[in-house]
C-alpha cells in the first residue's frame, strides 16, 4: 500500500494550478446518461472516483474516449444496462447518482444501497422519495434499489426536509427528461449544484434556478450532445490556502474561482492572513502564527463541512483556542485522534472539536479515515518538526488530483512511497 513520507517545516509558495472540481465533474458524468448524443467533457480531474465513475458507464453500456488529459468524449447511445453493483458503489458513494438518470432515460435502474460510510449514516430516503413522488416505483432490497417506471417519469412538487446536495442532483437530472413541470424546493444551493444545471441546459434541458432553494425544472423530450468544461474545485482551492496559511507561506491559487468560496476566505482572514483575488485567482500571504478560527458547517452559502477538516489542523496550531461545529455529518471528526498523535490539543465534546493552539506538532505515523480527514493530515504533516508517515492515502486520491506533485512544486518535501 502506498504512503505520504512528509519532512515538515518547509512553508509553501508559489503558484499551485487548481483542477476541476470532483464534485461536478461526477454528476456531470453521470448525467451524459440522458444524452442521445455524444457529449465532450473537459477540466476533469484524474481522479479515482473519475476512474470508478467511467467503469460504472461503462457497465452500463456507455463508451468513453479520452481527447487529452482531463477530457473526454462519452457516448451514452449505448445504454443497454441498468444495474451499479455493490462492487462499485462501495469504493464511491456518488454512484447513487446513476439513478435519476437511469429511470428517465432507460425507465428502470438497480443500484446498490450506498450504506454508512466513516463520516455518517448517509441515506438516500430523499432521493428515492422524490423519484417516488414523479411515479417511479421503487423496492428497497437485497440491498439494492430497484426503481422503475412505467412510461415517463412525471413533473412534482419535491419538498427536500433536508438539504441535500446528491438528492437535489439525481431529482433535477431525473425531471429534465420528464414530463411536465417538477419544482424542488429546500434544493441545495451549491455551486455543484449549478454546474450541473448549467451542462444539462448546454445539452438542452431547461433549469431555472439552480443556486437557489427553489429549482424548477421544465422536463424536454430528449437531451442532444454538447461540450462543456467542469468548474473549478473550491475544495481543492479551499485545502491549498489552509496548507499556505498554516505553513506561514505566499501562495496563489490559479483557475480558480473566489466567489465560491467566500465563507472559507473569511474565515481565512480572521485567522489572520492577507488575500488578495482576482477573477480567477486567489493569493494568500501568511502573516504569522495564524490567530484561532470558530466554525459551523452548514449548506451553502455557509461554511462547507468538506473544509473543516482542514481547519481542524490550522486551529491545532493557532495562537489561542478555537473551535469546529459539524452540522452536516454525525462522525466527521475522524481526523482528530490521527492530529491527537501528531500533538494536537484537540477535544470533542458532542458536535464540537474544541482546539487549544500548540506551538508545535511533531511528525508521527497517521491513517487517512476519510478524503477531507487525510487532506487536514497532509496541513499537519507540512507543519510539524520531523517527518510524518500518512498511510490508507487512497482517500486521498478519491479526491486530489497528485497532491503530492502539486505540494512538492510549492516547496514542501513531500513523497508518495510503496
Ligand atoms: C459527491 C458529493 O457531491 N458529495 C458531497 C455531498 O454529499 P451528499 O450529497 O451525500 O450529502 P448530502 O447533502 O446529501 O447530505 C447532507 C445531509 O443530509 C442527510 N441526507 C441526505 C440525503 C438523504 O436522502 N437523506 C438524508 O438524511 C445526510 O445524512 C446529511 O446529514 O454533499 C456533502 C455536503 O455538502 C459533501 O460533504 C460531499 O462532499
Ligand atoms: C465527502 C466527500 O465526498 P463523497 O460524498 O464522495 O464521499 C468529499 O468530497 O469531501
Amino acid at each position: 500500500m502506498q504512503k505520504l513520507l512528509i519532512q515538515g517545516g518547509q512553508p509553501l509558495h508559489g503558484e499551485v494550478t487548481i483542477s476541476g472540481a470532483k464534485n461536478a465533474a461526477l454528476p456531470i458524468l453521470m448525467a451524459s446518461l440522458l444524452a442521445s448524443d455524444a457529449v465532450e467533457v473537459s477540466n476533469v480531474p484524474a481522479l479515482q472516483d473519475v476512474k470508478t465513475t467511467f467503469k460504472l458507464l461503462g457497465e452500463l453500456g456507455v463508451t468513453s474516449e479520452q481527447l487529452g488529459p482531463n477530457e473526454y468524449r462519452i457516448s451514452p447511445q449505448g445504454l443497454n444496462q441498468h444495474i451499479a453493483s455493490y462492487e462499485l458503489v462501495k469504493t464511491m458513494r456518488a454512484s447513487i447518482l446513476v439513478l435519476g438518470p437511469l429511470l428517465a432515460r432507460y425507465g428502470k435502474a438497480q443500484v446498490s444501497l450506498p450504506g454508512g460510510c466513516a463520516i455518517g449514516a448517509r441515506p438516500v430516503n430523499l432521493h428515492i422519495e422524490g423519484l417516488r413522488q414523479m411515479g417511479a416505483e421503487i423496492m428497497v432490497e437485497q440491498g439494492y434499489i430497484k426503481a422503475q417506471v412505467d412510461g415517463r417519469l412525471h413533473g412534482a412538487n419535491i419538498l427536500l426536509d433536508t438539504v441535500s446536495v446528491t438528492g437535489t442532483e439525481n431529482l433535477m437530472m431525473a425531471a429534465t427528461l420528464a414530463s411536465g413541470v417538477t419544482v424542488i424546493e429546500n434544493a441545495a444551493r451549491e455551486p455543484e449544484v449549478v454546474d450541473l444545471a448549467r451542462f444539462l441546459n448546454t445539452l438542452g434541458a431547461d433549469i431555472r434556478g439552480a443556486g437557489s432553494d427553489r429549482i424548477e425544472i421544465h422536463g424536454v423530450e430528449a437531451l442532444h450532445g454538447g461540450r462543456y468544461s467542469v468548474q473549478p474545485d473550491r475544495i481543492e482551492t479551499g485545502t491549498f490556502l489552509v496548507a499556505a496559511v498554516a505553513t506561514g507561506g505566499d501562495v496563489t491559487c490559479r483557475n480558480t474561482d473566489p466567489e465560491m468560496l467566500e465563507a472559507v476566505l473569511k474565515k481565512l482572514a480572521d485567522a489572520g492572513a492577507q488575500i488578495t483575488k482576482g477573477k480567477d485567482w486567489i493569493r494568500i500571504q501568511a502573516q504569522g502564527r495564524p490567530q484561532p478560527v470558530t466554525i459551523v458547517t452548514a449548506p451553502h452559502p455557509a461554511f462547507p463541512t468538506d473544509m473543516q477538516a482542514q481547519f481542524c489542523a490550522l486551529n491545532a496550531i493557532a495562537d489561542g483556542a478555537g473551535w469546529v461545529r459539524e452540522t452536516i455529518f454525525e462522525n466527521r471528526f475522524m481526523h482528530v485522534p490521527e492530529l491527537q498523535r501528531m500533538g494536537a490539543k484537540i477535544e470533542l465534546e458532542g458536535n464540537t472539536a474544541i482546539c487549544k493552539g500548540v506551538e508545535e506538532l511533531t511528525g508521527a505515523q497517521v491513517m487517512c479515515t476519510d478524503l477531507r480527514a487525510s487532506a487536514s493530515l497532509v496541513i499537519a504533516g507540512l507543519v510539524a518538526n520531523g517527518t510524518t508517515t500518512i498511510e490508507r492515502i487512497y482517500h486521498i486520491d478519491r479526491g486530489y488530483e497528485t497532491i503530492e506533485k502539486k505540494l512538492a512544486a510549492l516547496g514542501a518535501n513531500i513523497t508518495r512511497v510503496s
